[in-house]
């Protein structure tokens, strides 16, 4: 694992080509962020120019169809999102998983499909309000990873976790480190369980109200391996006030 935290945004359903200029300037302070691994997951429509403009960050999908191709009217397969730049995508986001009922099988499906396509994959859990009231939040989140993870030769090197509970998400409300900690250490648990002594090399990143104000606290949390950033990384400014924090002292 690169000790380097890893700091994704995601842009979900924001950006015309009006935001390149966003991307640009994410990519260009990235040059004198090297103590940070940034990547940027805009819309599909906005891959291949975020490639064109941006030269130094990562660039990513959403997410993908788990076939290869053929009769699926407005989907996108992991080859053709890598053909127009991304080297990664997201998958099994919450948003997804609520819109449009994905299962859990169907993001096994989709992050195995997205490195068969020669991609990383962002696999996303969390667990709503409800789970974590009834005291479910981990056997929530543990059933989430064991039927989602992806199996295969190349999978323990291409996979990343994001712990996204559901209701932090864009409520500006967030777990106290305490609690990231534990729900990391269980996902550090099963990764190992799963993919063996290479399951500890897996980073584990956290999402939900992630902003520049409260990223030092959140990447503090134990075992912590960067962020998945939803409504603040729509702005460069915003985006590298996180980037910074996750630098730490050696910003510059
Ligand atoms: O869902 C998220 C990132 O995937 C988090 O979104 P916010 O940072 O807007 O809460």
């Amino acid at each position: 694992m690169s000790n380097r935290p890893y700091i994704v945004g995601n842009w979900k359903m924001h950006g015309t080509r009006a935001m390149l200029a966003e991307a640009r300037a994410i990519d260009r302070a990235a040059e004198r962020l090297i103590k940070v691994e940034v990547a940027l997951a805009p819309p599909s429509t906005l891959i291949h120019a975020c490639r064109k403009e941006a030269n130094l960050i990562g660039i990513g999908a959403q997410d993908c169809h788990p076939a290869d191709g053929g009769a699926h009217t407005g989907d996108i397969s992991a080859a053709m999102l890598k053909d127009a730049g991304a080297g990664f995508t997201i998958v099994g986001h919450s948003e997804r998983r609520a819109d449009h009922g994905e299962t859990n099988v169907l993001v096994k499906q989709k992050a195995e499909a997205a490195i068969e396509a020669g991609m990383g994959a962002i696999v996303c859990v969390g667990e709503t309000e409800e789970d974590r009231d009834a005291g479910k939040a981990e056997a929530t989140v543990g059933e989430q990873l064991k039927a989602s993870l992806p199996e295969g030769e190349a999978a323990a090197a291409n996979v990343t976790v994001a712990y996204e509970p559901v209701w932090a998400i864009g409520t500006g409300r967030t777990p106290t480190p305490e609690d990231i900690a534990i729900m990391h250490r269980n996902i550090r648990a099963q990764l190992v369980e799963v993919y063996g002594e290479a399951g500890q090399e897996i980073r584990i990143l956290y999402g939900g109200s992630v902003k520049p104000e409260n990223a030092v606290e959140l990447l503090s949390a134990d075992d912590v391996g960067g962020a998945l950033v939803g409504g603040a990384s729509l702005t460069a400014e915003s985006f590298l006030g996180i980037i910074i924090a996750a630098a730490g002292d050696d910003a510059e």
